[in-house]
């Protein structure tokens, strides 16, 4: 199923141009990537959600994809996963154009409506998906799969709970817990930790994290919270459909000369603002 690659190296990819298109070198210029996006474009409803992007995701880090509401992460996400329309320029996923069958089972993606079965229980969800997506499985190994997945998402205590009975971070982490029984290369996340308690945060954070250093999963994980930012090895910061800025936390806020991420966000929002007024 995975096409595991320890440390994420992938002979496919090495040597595809490796530093960030935006910024930025350091331990990511020797990583290989994960996702490459030229002149990335999306029309919604006859308006431009996401303009012109320009970035590459590496492999095996967990990438913060952060921005106000409506700045366009869910249509970004939505674009790498292949369910986005009228996507223009160049979006190369796990070396493969986004959409790609090929990439079907290599790329796991949690939208933020959780997309479960109500009147199924978690384990029983997570039976059925697993059946859909290894038919071939037999029954034990499908058992410690489906296992493995709700260990993962700390959902054991549940398993055997109707999912329209559970709470809504519950069903979330059921979704989770779905994308995770493939285990896949890429894990695209929108708003995982949305209505969760700072211990499950935590924890879900400390997971992705295990993912990306025991597998080698990439992960790009979105969120409105800038508080989340330091949870990440890099950031993806968005507002109203462009790229602001494309960095580690740490580089963000020494070039800002801030303390948090917002406020290099804030600083960032205000130049920007001042550039557009000056092209105007
Ligand atoms: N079908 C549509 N037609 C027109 N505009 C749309 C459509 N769907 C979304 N949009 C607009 O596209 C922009 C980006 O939406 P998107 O859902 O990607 O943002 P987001 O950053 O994920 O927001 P949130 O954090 O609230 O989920 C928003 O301004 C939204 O109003």
């Amino acid at each position: 199923m995975m096409n595991k690659s320890p440390g994420g190296a992938d002979p496919t990819l090495t040597g595809l141009g490796t530093q960030s298109a935006q910024s930025g070198t350091g331990p990511e210029g020797t990583r290989p990537v994960a996702i490459r996006a030229r002149g990335l474009g999306v029309v919604r409803g006859g308006r431009t959600v996401l303009d012109s992007l320009d970035f590459d995701i590496h492999r095996g880090q967990v990438t913060g994809l952060l921005g106000p509401s409506g700045c366009g992460k869910s249509t970004l996400m939505r674009a790498i996963a292949g369910t986005q329309a009228k996507v223009t320029g160049t979006l190369d996923v796990l070396g493969r154009p986004a959409g790609s069958a090929a990439l079907r089972s290599r790329l796991g993606y949690v939208t933020q409506a959780p997309s479960v079965y109500l009147d199924l229980t978690a384990r029983q969800n997570l039976d059925y998906f697993s059946s859909i997506l290894d038919p071939w499985l037999n029954r034990s190994d499908r058992r410690a799969q489906v296992d493995r997945a709700l260990t993962e998402v700390d959902l054991t205590g549940h398993a055997d709970a109707l999912a329209g009975n559970l709470s809504g971070g519950q069903l979330s982490r059921v979704s989770l817990a779905v994308a995770l029984l493939g285990t896949p290369e890429l894990l695209v996340l929108d708003e995982p930790t949305v209505g969760l308690d700072p211990v499950l945060r935590r924890d879900l954070w400390n997971l992705f994290h295990r993912l990306a250093d025991e597998r080698g999963t990439t992960l790009l994980v979105s969120s409105h919270v800038m508080d989340e930012a330091d949870r990440c090895e890099r950031l993806l910061l968005m507002r109203s459909g462009r790229i602001l800025a494309d960095d580690t936390p740490d580089a963000l806020r020494g070039h800002t000369r801030t303390d948090t991420i917002e406020d290099a966000f804030l600083h960032l929002v205000d130049a920007a603002k001042q550039q557009e007024e000056a092209t105007r």
